[in-house]
């Protein structure tokens, strides 16, 4: 056994770990790395990187088959769904070097390529070596939640570990589970010329506001989607080729491969956490609000701490844990401010609350402001005029927006800002846009809700009046 001691121990080379190991190396720590898989975890192995590479090729396919509106003749796309699966491990593989052995290693970060399972309170055993460490952070992130639905275990199902290894192109894909994996790889498969369905247990983007949501599934469905929503999977049969799945109200649906993306299980099977005195909830390990655990040496961080689980989550916990960690400093995570997008076309984007959960806490003080894609000169001249934006405000605050329509994920990160720094509608309004440009459509909102304040106002149209007459 080769003993190590050292200031951080991180558990996880993923989207956490990495941003955490980065940091505190640069700042002088002595830094241990764990990563017991592949390094880059699930964003770039098997979650963010090859879903957006596979939606985009199946935003190139659409676009062959969609071109006459803009003067250009339509074509048939010819689509390789193998070759577009090397586009996918093509892209994956540029990013790789970035998230690499070699480059944690010269940043001074000592990585050990080994699973890490606690001994105590303090120490961690990875392979051969046992290491002791000043603060411990837990970035070991989550894996797909495969239910015990009956059947399943008897036929040939992917997820999100296996769908992009897959090189024969589905001609009738299932997908059980409507969230964001489900949908993401929905469109992408229609797109590249396989019938899709989803099974949905409830309704289909569940966690975002149902009035954007179903204009990004009312494009779904004219792009040829089957969706069953109220649908609980809770039997499935038959073989590879030619698999059913059988739901609680008796519909069922039967297609020749499936893929299983009902929501994520925390990555805590390995780690040995009773040792440690670190205790867990159904949704990971539990943590305060500064991230600690229940043993105050050790965070959790990223999926494995079960909040939002998005790579831009774990990157903020990494920056927050790296200032309590190394500099004793006070750290709170909050999460009004943090943004998601789903990356099909149109997008679809939320930060803070929704319409309905913002009139849950603010009732007649809440004012909607509103503005739609289809106003705006950018989102005209490319076609794109599918979707709105909505602003929900207290008091000239926004408390949350969602966005449904092209650019979704770019144009939210603003408002991010906005409520991050607690600034009002006023200072939407003060910024000027670029014409035209999809993000006009922020200060556009801002002026829809100041509209009615100027332009229905007796008292102001008087002033103007008054001093119009004085006006030389
Ligand atoms: C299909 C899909 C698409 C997604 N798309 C997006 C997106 O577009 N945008 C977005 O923000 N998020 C997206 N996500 C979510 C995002 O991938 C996760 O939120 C993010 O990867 C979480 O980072 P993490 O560091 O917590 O965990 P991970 O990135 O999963 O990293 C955890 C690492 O820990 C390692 N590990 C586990 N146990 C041990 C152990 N005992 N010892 C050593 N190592 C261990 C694992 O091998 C893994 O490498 C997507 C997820 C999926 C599945
Ligand atoms: N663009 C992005 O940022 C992005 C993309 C993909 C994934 N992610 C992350 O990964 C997480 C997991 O995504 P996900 O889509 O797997 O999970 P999810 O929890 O968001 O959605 C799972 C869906 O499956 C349904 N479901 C559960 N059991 C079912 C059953 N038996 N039959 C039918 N439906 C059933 C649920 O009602 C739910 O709507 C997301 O919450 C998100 O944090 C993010």
């Amino acid at each position: 056994m080769q003993k190590i001691d050292t200031d951080l121990l991180i558990i996880g080379a993923g989207s956490g770990g990495l941003s955490v190991a980065a940091g505190a190396a640069q700042m002088g720590a002595d830094v241990t790395l764990l990563e017991g898989h592949k390094m880059g975890g699930d964003c770039l192995n098997y979650g963010c990187v090859p879903s957006k590479a596979l939606l985009a090729s199946g935003k190139v396919a659409h676009k062959a088959g969609h071109a006459r509106p803009f003067g250009v003749a339509d074509s048939a796309p010819k689509v390789d769904y193998a070759a577009a699966k090397d586009h996918v491990h093509d892209v994956i593989g540029t990013i790789a070097p970035h998230d690499s052995v070699e480059r944690f290693e010269r940043l001074g970060v000592r990585v050990i390529q080994e699973y890490g399972e606690f001994i105590d309170a303090k120490t961690v055993k990875a392979g051969t070596y046992e290491i002791t460490a000043r603060r411990i952070v837990i970035a070991t992130g989550s894996s797909p939640l495969v239910p015990p639905i009956p059947g399943l275990d008897s036929v040939p199902y992917e997820t999100n570990e296996t769908l992009f290894e897959l090189r024969e192109k589905p001609d009738h894909l299932l997908i059980v589970g409507g969230g964001p994996i489900g949908m993401e790889m929905a469109q992408a498969h229609l797109r590249l010329g396989c019938k899709v369905t989803v099974i949905e247990g409830a309704k289909a983007f569940g966690r975002d506001d149902p009035e954007c949501a179903k204009v990004v599934l009312d494009v779904l469905k004219a792009e040829g989607l089957e969706l069953a929503e109220e649908a609980m999977a809770e039997s499935i049969s038959g073989e590879a080729g030619n698999i059913t799945v059988t739901c609680k109200d008796g519909r069922s649906f039967t297609g020749s491969h499936l893929l299983m993306a009902v929501g994520r299980k925390p990555n805590i099977d390995k780690l040995n956490l009773k040792a440690a005195g670190i205790q867990t909830t159904k949704a990971g390990i539990k943590v305060d609000d500064g991230l600690r655990t229940t043993n105050r040496r050790a965070y959790a961080i990223g999926d494995v701490a079960g909040g939002l689980q998005f790579t831009h989550v774990a990157g903020y916990h990494a920056g927050l844990v790296i200032r309590s960690a190394l500099l004793s400093l006070p750290v709170t995570t909050k999460t009004d401010h943090i943004p998601w997008a789903t990356y099909t076309a149109p997008e679809l984007a939320q930060v803070g609350l929704t319409e309905a959960r913002a009139r849950e806490i603010h009732g007649d003080t809440l004012e909607v402001a509103r503005f739609t894609y289809a106003e705006n000169d950018r989102a005209i001249a490319d076609r794109q005029t599918d979707g709105l934006i909505k602003v929900m405000v207290v008091k000239g605050r926004p408390v949350g927006v969602s966005i449904a329509g092209h650019q979704a994920g770019e144009v939210i990160g603003l408002w991010s800002m906005v409520i991050a720094n607690g600034l009002k509608m006023k200072h939407v309004a003060a910024m000027v846009a670029p014409y035209p440009t999809i993000a006009e459509i922020n200060k556009r909102v801002a002026g829809a809700y100041f509209s009615p304040k100027l332009f229905d106002n007796p008292m102001l149209k008087h002033v103007v009046r008054l001093v119009q007459r004085w006006l030389p």
